[in-house]
């Protein structure tokens, strides 16, 4: 029948034999046909290979690869039975050796069972299996999970297998999560925190994304573009009815009253000195202070390791050295410095520019101090260069108090006007617990997370810049409705409209396709 269809085409054209546009006439209808018997054969021959797009069920190692007790490996998409009823062999199946395969294994249950290749039958390991029949699973698809022993050649073996299997694919990095956002699953807020979560190195990291993935932060933004959609409503009335009859006096004053609430709890979530993305992030911590202070054998201490290099020569450190860190249960990015001092060395000249540069980009700065060089005249005398980057808020270690005898913290926080100065040793220990718990102390109370006023202190909302470039433009959004005067209704309702859709594309629940590639980029494969 098709090969008729074609030859009809081509004698047609061969008849007219006419113009181009004629040959590209019967061209098009001939691919047409060709399109029609490939989906035919399709059909016929199940070895026909499927296009990516066409193989809707996907597979991945959904734990980390190497040696360990147990390893999952997931299988999502339409396709998710098939994958068990060829490779899956539950032990009640081979204890009945004429029962055929389980096509419908009973959901969300473990079941012990043989994981067999699916062309030989060959037993690959023992192990378990569940079944989540969607939408009662993470993709809302139909999910297979097997879990295996963790192993580079049962990986491999059953990774290899799956592959065999015509109408799988593997994963694509984050499509597991991505389908549970298309899903309805999760929404972006509850992507990145599910990833945040995964990331998370100490507690405060853990307990935000925690929050986060289960959907607190996708409430408050909720709230907040249902606040805008009421405004909306208000002022759609009035552009359908007027102020009349039909609708109360004061209905355009009644929108911007709740607006300008609005607009104030934007402002002041977007006055946080970016808490939320700091802490998610790292604090970013610079060590600085002149040559030979002790600034390496700091960074050592808070490592608890010989991280730095550190000699008697002044002008050892010349590169930044950065490290991430858990002080007091933040998260710190820790960077040691070169000592700063005016040199002729092309080398250490550059490492002072950047610890200059280091200085400038960083949360908190931290300057520490060699007491004995302090003090050496008998009055204290700090280099002008070291003294111009000393600000309130810098945390002051007075170094080497092993070498002198009396305590200088006083007159020196004073001459400096700084709020936090410890007087240690790092070589013999003293003042350093002090310090550490101290210094802990100080960055909670900075970031607001004294553990004693947490449940007090509103947590952060903004985590991420991409939060925060939305709420921005919802701000100016709502300011321009504000501006708005009552005659223009149409064009503030337009203004709310915009305000609404910033915050949405916050969530994800509307007009997204931009921002989901940037999201999901960061995912590893098998989440
Ligand atoms: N006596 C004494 N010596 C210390 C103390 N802390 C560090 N030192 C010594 O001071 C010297 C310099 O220490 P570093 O940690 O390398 O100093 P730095 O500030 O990193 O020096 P640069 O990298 O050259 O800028 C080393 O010999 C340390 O052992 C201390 O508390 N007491
Ligand atoms: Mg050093």
């Amino acid at each position: 029948m098709i090969v008729h269809r074609l030859a009809r085409h081509f004698t047609a054209f061969r008849k007219s034999k006419r113009s181009f546009s004629i040959l590209s006439r019967h061209l098009d209808a001939a691919s047409t046909v060709f399109a029609s018997a490939a989906r035919l054969e399709r059909v016929e021959d199940p070895e026909l290979v499927l296009s990516d797009a066409q193989r809707r069920t996907i597979y991945a190692l959904s734990t980390p690869p190497g040696k360990a007790g147990v390893a999952v490996i997931r299988v999502s998409g339409p396709d998710a039975l098939r994958v068990w009823s060829c490779m899956v062999m539950a032990n009640s199946d081979a204890r009945s050796k004429d029962k055929a395969r389980e096509t419908d294994p009973e959901p969300w249950k473990m079941h012990r069972c043989k994981i067999i290749h699916p062309e030989s039958g060959e037993s690959l390991d023992d192990g378990l299996a569940v079944f989540f029949r969607g939408p009662k699973s993470f993709t809302t698809e139909d999910v297979v999970e097997m879990h295996i022993h963790s192993g580079r050649a049962i990986i491999a073996s059953i990774l290899s297998a799956l592959s065999r299997l015509s109408f799988c694919r593997p994963a694509e990095r984050g499509e597991f999560t991505r389908r549970a956002f298309e899903g309805g699953r999760l929404d972006l807020t509850q992507v990145e925190g599910l990833k945040d979560l995964i990331d998370a190195e100490t507690e405060s990291q853990r307990k935000a994304a925690l929050k986060a993935a289960g959907g607190t932060t996708r409430a408050r933004f909720e709230s907040m573009r249902d606040e805008i959609i009421k405004c909306l409503a208000l002022v759609e009335a009035l552009i359908d009815f007027g102020e009349g009859e039909e609708i109360e006096k004061g209905v355009y004053e009644l929108a911007r009253k709740r607006a300008l609430v609005l607009y104030h709890t934007i402002q002041h979530h977007l006055s946080d000195n970016r808490r939320g993305e700091i802490l998610r992030s790292g604090i970013r911590l610079a060590i600085f202070g002149p040559p030979n202070a002790g600034k390496s054998s700091l960074l050592n201490f808070l490592a608890q390791r010989e991280a730095a290099i550190v000699t008697p020569v002044p002008g050892t450190t010349r590169d930044i050295l950065e490290l991430s860190l858990d002080i007091g249960g933040l998260p710190v990015i820790v960077a040691d410095t070169a000592g700063l001092r005016h040199t002729d060395d092309v080398v250490e000249k550059i490492g002072v520019e950047r610890a200059r540069q280091t200085i400038d980009k960083s949360d908190v700065s931290l300057c520490v101090l060699s007491l004995p060089e302090l003090t050496l005249s008998g009055t204290i005398h700090i280099p002008p260069a070291i003294s111009s980057l000393i600000s309130e808020d810098t945390i002051l270690l007075l170094n080497k108090a092993d070498l002198v005898s009396a305590s200088h913290i006083n007159a020196i926080s004073k001459l400096l006007g700084v709020k936090h100065t410890w007087q240690v040793s790092l070589t013999s220990g003293e003042g350093t617990q002090a310090f550490l718990e101290g210094f802990g102390r100080a960055l909670q109370e900075r970031y607001d997370m004294l553990q004693e006023r947490v449940s007090e202190i509103e947590e952060p909302l903004i985590t991420h810049s991409r939060h925060r470039a939305h709420l921005e433009s919802a701000s100016k959004f709502l300011q321009a409705f504000l501006d708005t005067p009552a005659e223009d209704v149409v064009f503030g309702a337009e203004e709310l409209r915009y305000a609404a859709q910033a915050i949405g594309k916050i969530s994800g629940l509307i007009d997204v396709e931009d921002v989901l590639d940037a999201v999901f980029r960061d995912f590893c494969i098998g989440k």
